[in-house]
């Protein structure tokens, strides 16, 4: 499916921040593909991925709405490689494709296609014009986690595990937000982004 106007792959751990960069990126008028919102789609109750799920997994895993049991999943994905290779077999798939729909659908001057696992899984690399990795250091991450899902630190240091290393996101990166310091900070910093995507799908123009 080609998709015409820049896309911007953003990433980064869990925590960092990808979801409030993708929030200002949104008010400011892109559009916005996030590949964790269509996982939550395909998971709820009647989505695509919930009779498949069910078959390799069982009842235990499906809530009495008939939505992913989230936390019962995330404990046996983070705890269990096998588990988690499964689960991505089944997910990755549809959420790949949905994605390029979406890509292929948006109208809007750029696309902001957010995916936490751009570095390790699939063909985004390849989808995107440029990547731009939101980034904190590990002790932040945890510490926003925690408050946000009240996940202990155990589960959190075993979610990062299975990612891609800061290393290893930065070495892909080309625009780096850091997410170290404030709300209004990161908004600057999503705001001077903004502009120079915003030049970079201007007609006639060559993205560096
Ligand atoms: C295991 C599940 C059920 C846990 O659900 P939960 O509500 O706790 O997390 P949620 O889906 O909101 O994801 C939150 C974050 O967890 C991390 N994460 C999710 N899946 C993975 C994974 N397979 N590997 C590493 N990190 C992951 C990402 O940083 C993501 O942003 C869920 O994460 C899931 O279904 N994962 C498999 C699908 C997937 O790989 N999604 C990533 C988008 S490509
Ligand atoms: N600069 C900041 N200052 C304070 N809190 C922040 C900042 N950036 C993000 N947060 C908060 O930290 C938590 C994690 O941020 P966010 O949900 O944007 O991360 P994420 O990368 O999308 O996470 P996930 O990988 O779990 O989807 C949220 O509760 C968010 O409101």
């Amino acid at each position: 499916m080609r998709v015409n106007n820049p896309v911007i792959g953003l990433t980064g751990g869990i925590g960092s921040g990808k979801s409030a960069a993708c929030a200002r990126f949104a008010e400011l008028g892109a559009a916005i593909v996030d590949t964790d919102d269509i996982a939550h789609q395909l998971t709820a109750p009647g989505g695509a991925a919930i009779s498949a799920l069910r078959a390799a997994f069982g009842d235990a895993i499906i809530d009495p709405r008939g939505a992913l049991d989230r936390p019962a999943m995330r404990a046996l994905a983070f705890a269990d490689g096998d588990a988690r290779a499964r689960l991505e077999a089944i997910l990755h798939p549809l959420i790949r494709a949905e994605s390029a729909r979406r890509c292929a659908a948006a109208s809007a001057p750029y696309i902001i296609l957010a995916v936490p696992l751009l570095i390790e899984s699939g063909d985004y690399r390849a989808r995107c014009t440029r990547i731009c990795v939101v980034d904190c250091p590990e002790a932040l991450q945890i510490e926003r986690v925690r408050r946000r899902n009240a996940l202990d630190e155990a589960q959190i240091r075993a979610i990062i595990a299975a990612q891609a290393s800061r290393a290893q996101r930065l070495a892909a990166a080309d625009d780096i937000i850091d997410n170290s310091g404030s709300l209004a900070d990161l908004h600057r910093q999503v705001d001077a982004l903004h502009l120079r995507y915003l030049a970079a799908a201007a007609p006639g123009s060559t993205s560096s």
